[in-house]
């Protein structure tokens, strides 16, 4: 019989997540009940890289004579239209930082954010996934994305990646996430939607029950366990 740990991986990598699956279809064949295990989705830019000061530092690298914003005056996820509030044409100035070669791969890990997804992976009854929006421009960013997981986490943690641009349609049972409001064609998703804080999203008042991650020293294993059934 051809077992489900090779079913699922021919190659016998990524052992830790056929290794999960195996372990619910041995669980529901021997009768014993299945562990519900929690899946966490982890966004990627604000989250795990530093999408802010990455475009801080390219923008005035790339336009010195121009003004910038400080991170601590940044308002509103989308850096372009604060930008562009400035004057007109520092919006295009500020699509043209992100839409250039190496910008994606340059990121500095956001603090603690490396140390606690890898600590989540090995976690017990846990699930990860890097859940991340690409640009629609997709010369470099999709390819950067998965260079910059494989640079910082190591070649195994592809196998976590979800690239989408509609996060409704991921079923988890949280997403941690820097845009305050995410909308798709679900309008039910299953996670429950944490705000990770960043600068553009400091002064966004919450409506209970809505919960924010303040960083990666937060105390992002009681927000876990909070879900765990
Ligand atoms: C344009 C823009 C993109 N992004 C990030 C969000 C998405 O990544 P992520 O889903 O990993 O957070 C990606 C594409 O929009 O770039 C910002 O964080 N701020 C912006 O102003
Ligand atoms: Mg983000």
């Amino acid at each position: 019989m051809i077992s489900l740990a090779r079913l699922t991986n021919p190659r016998g990598s990524g052992s830790r997540l056929s290794g999960a699956l195996t372990q619910a279809f041995c669980a529901v064949h021997q009768g014993r009940p299945e562990v519900r295990r929690l899946r966490v989705l982890v966004d990627m830019d604000g989250v795990l890289a530093d999408f802010e000061g990455g475009f801080l530092q390219k923008f005035r690298d790339a336009y010195p004579e121009e003004p910038s914003i400080e991170l601590q005056d940044r308002r509103g996820f989308w850096v372009s239209a604060q930008y562009g509030e400035l004057h007109p044409d520092l919006c295009e100035k500020a699509i043209s930082i992100w839409e250039s070669k190496n910008f994606f791969i340059d990121l500095e890990p956001i603090p603690g954010a490396v140390e606690a997804v890898k600590e989540m992976v090995n976690m017990k009854d846990t699930d990860v996934f890097i859940c991340t929006s690409p640009i629609k421009k997709y010369n470099y960013c999709p390819y950067e994305k998965y260079a910059w997981v494989e640079k910082h986490f190591g070649k195994e943690f592809l196998e976590l990646m979800v690239l989408t641009r509609d996060k409704t349609l991921v079923a988890g049972n949280l997403l941690i996430d820097d845009k305050p409001d995410i909308s798709g064609v679900e309008l039910y998703p299953k996670w429950e939607h944490i705000l990770f804080s960043a600068c553009h999203n400091m002064h966004v008042q919450l409506r209970p029950p809505k919960r924010r991650l303040h960083s990666w020293a937060d105390g992002w294993k009681t927000l876990l366990d909070s879900k765990r059934q």
